[in-house]
């Protein structure tokens, strides 16, 4: 809940004000049930007109004023809470970005998204409801008590005797409520995750007939979000009904002394049906707080939620400005080895190597061999459990995330935004002009294809790239790389949707470049040319020469070379 105060500070005018005005609401609530025990009283019974006209007239006048107040009031509630919400999220995403690889594998993505969006809604709901009525109705239930007293001492007792009896109902709502909503969100987050995966893969899932599955997946996470829903709601429909016969019992009570009282003359009329009136507006004070206490415990929940995040350390800071000379891309890995984190098993072991600046490095392996993992260490975005990677001469721990600046990745399966091509192609570097895009788009060799596009280079792609091939998002995406003019470059089999033709042309333009190019690769054409080939198998350097030298002297090579020729993966030459 500290956190929720600690946002809303910065509208401290604006909550100061919401709250004030609910003020004057509750005043003006609570000072009606007087002014009409003296319009009863003094004018009704008295037969008294003027003195009907001149409090009503001031009841007119208040309830006015209290509808003005309300409505301003809810606009400054709206106010902070919509700021707070805005302001959350921006520092959720800020801290989001500055998770290390690692931290964004624990927390899972659809976790991350819920407490970005739904959580923060609860948030909202709760400071809002705060500022409106969540004060108000127990400052009136207090205040409704001190204001009964002044009019009938008996009365005001009964009313009084059945308040610890509510509280008690109430804070055990509280409690449960707390717990059973943090079980609603986490249900909330699997339902996203659900429907993330089935879109992200439809086409998979309609190729495969997985529909009925997938429909069973996601109604076995709905039910269980309805059920969760269910008893969180079974809980507020039981408390809400012991309030109730609470409240009409203490009403019964009343109605029975209030009109012995009369009978009795100890009692004026305007006396016993004005504090009858607050025993109703604080009957409904109760329903309505009742309620708001579920939104509490569910606001409360989803606070923790967004707390977890913010507390989290920055571990992967970004870096605005590039803060150090360009590195010149020498790169040696030092005995290293790696495990990813909740699991045991070494997926690197011993790696030992040395590039020279400008090197062209192949890395071959089956599937699974580590060739991804290996790639991922070197821009740091997981640290290795032992050894040292050496950038430059320079253990890769002291330049920290900073050799991002210099080193790009392409991703094995080439990620784009939605945008114009262009806006993909200079999202590695904002700066580029348009001759320098066309200029990478052609090393690329995506530049022809662009053309014939209608809009050519401001052509709308689709999220995702959806209306773009593989080999062509495959492109797009090195583009975007060599538009970053890496000092290293990591290709992660970015070339394997291109024909063997397009594949060379887009090598050789690489080659041309003088920085150190990583290409992982299962197709030995596609490495044959490098300087170097690490040859992975289960996470070790089964091999480490040029190609000629690995055809003649290892095994697992030449029966790799051999598989793949029988198989007809393009070997030219
Ligand atoms: N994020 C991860 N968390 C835990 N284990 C992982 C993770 N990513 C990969 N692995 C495991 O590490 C091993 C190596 O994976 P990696 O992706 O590096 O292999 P690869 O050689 O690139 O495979 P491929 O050619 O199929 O892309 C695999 O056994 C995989 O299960």
């Amino acid at each position: 809940m500290k956190i929720i105060f600690k946002y809303a500070d910065t509208y401290r005018k604006a909550m100061i004000l919401a709250l004030l005005l609910m003020v004057v609401e509750l005043i003006v609530e609570l000072v009606q049930p007087i002014i009409m025990a003296k319009i009863i009283d003094e004018g009704i019974v008295a037969e008294d007109m003027s003195i009907i006209y001149f409090y009503g007239a001031i009841l007119l006048a208040m309830t006015l004023l209290a509808f003005v107040a309300g409505i301003t009031s809810s606009f400054f509630a709206a106010e902070v809470s919509q700021g707070v919400g805005h302001d959350m999220r921006n520092d959720m995403f800020r801290r989001i970005q500055m998770f290390s690889a690692m931290k964004i594998q624990q927390f899972a993505t659809s976790t991350l998204l819920t407490r970005m969006t739904n959580d923060v809604i609860q948030v909202q709901n709760l400071l809002f409801a705060f500022m409106r009525i969540m004060l108000r109705a127990p400052l009136f239930i207090i205040f409704g008590i001190v204001m009964s007293f002044t009019l009938n001492i008996p009365l005001a007792l009964i009313l009084l005797a059945t308040i610890p009896v509510l509280f008690v109902v109430m804070f055990w709502l509280m409690i449960k409520g707390m717990r059973l909503f943090r079980h609603v969100q986490e249900r909330i987050d699997q339902i996203n995750n659900v429907i993330r995966e089935n879109l992200l893969a439809i086409k998979l899932v309609k190729a495969f007939h997985r529909l009925t599955f997938e429909n069973n997946r996601f109604s076995k996470v709905n039910k269980s979000l309805k059920d969760k829903n269910r008893q969180a709601l079974w809980v507020m429909e039981v408390v809400m009904p012991i309030v109730m016969l609470i409240m009409n019992i203490a009403m019964i009570g009343l109605l029975w002394f209030g009109f012995i009282q009369l009978e009795t003359g100890s009692a004026r009329a305007g006396e016993v049906v004005g504090v009858i009136n607050y025993a109703t507006r604080m009957l409904a004070s109760f329903g309505v707080f009742s309620f708001l206490l579920m939104n509490l415990s569910r606001g409360r929940a989803s606070a923790k939620r967004i707390d977890d995040i913010l507390e989290q350390s920055a571990d992967d800071e970004v870096i605005e400005q590039r803060e150090r000379a360009r590195i010149k891309g020498e790169i040696s890995f030092d005995h290293v080895s790696f495990t990813y984190p909740n699991t045991s098993q070494e997926i690197l072991r011993n790696l030992h190597f040395h590039v020279k600046q400008g090197e062209k490095i192949g890395v071959l392996g089956e599937t699974g061999s580590g060739k991804t993992t290996l790639l991922h260490l070197i821009p740091y975005l997981y640290h290795p459990s032992a050894g040292t990677i050496y950038l430059d001469g320079q253990p890769i721990e002291q330049l920290g995330n900073q050799v991002r600046y210099d080193i790009t990745l392409v991703p094995q399966e080439g990620f784009l935004f939605s945008g114009t091509i262009l806006d993909n192609i200079t999202w590695g570097n904002e700066h580029l002009t348009q001759e320098q895009a066309e200029k990478v788009a052609k090393e690329a060799q995506l530049h022809d294809f662009i053309m014939t596009l209608p809009d050519t280079y401001q052509t709308l792609i689709g999220q995702r790239g959806v209306n773009l091939s593989g080999g062509q998002k495959q492109r797009l995406s090195i583009a975007r790389a060599l538009a970053d003019t890496p000092r290293v470059l990591l290709l992660d089999d970015s070339t394997s949707a291109l024909d063997a033709t397009t594949e060379s042309r887009v090598l050789e333009a690489i080659r041309k470049r003088r920085c150190t190019t990583f290409i992982v690769s299962q197709k030995i054409s596609s490495v044959k040319d490098a300087d170097q080939i690490i040859l992975l198998e289960k996470g070790s350097i089964a091999g480490l020469d040029t190609h000629q030298q690995l055809l003649q002297t290892n095994t697992l090579y030449q029966t790799m070379w051999h598989t793949q020729r029988r198989e007809g993966v393009t070997l030219d030459g």
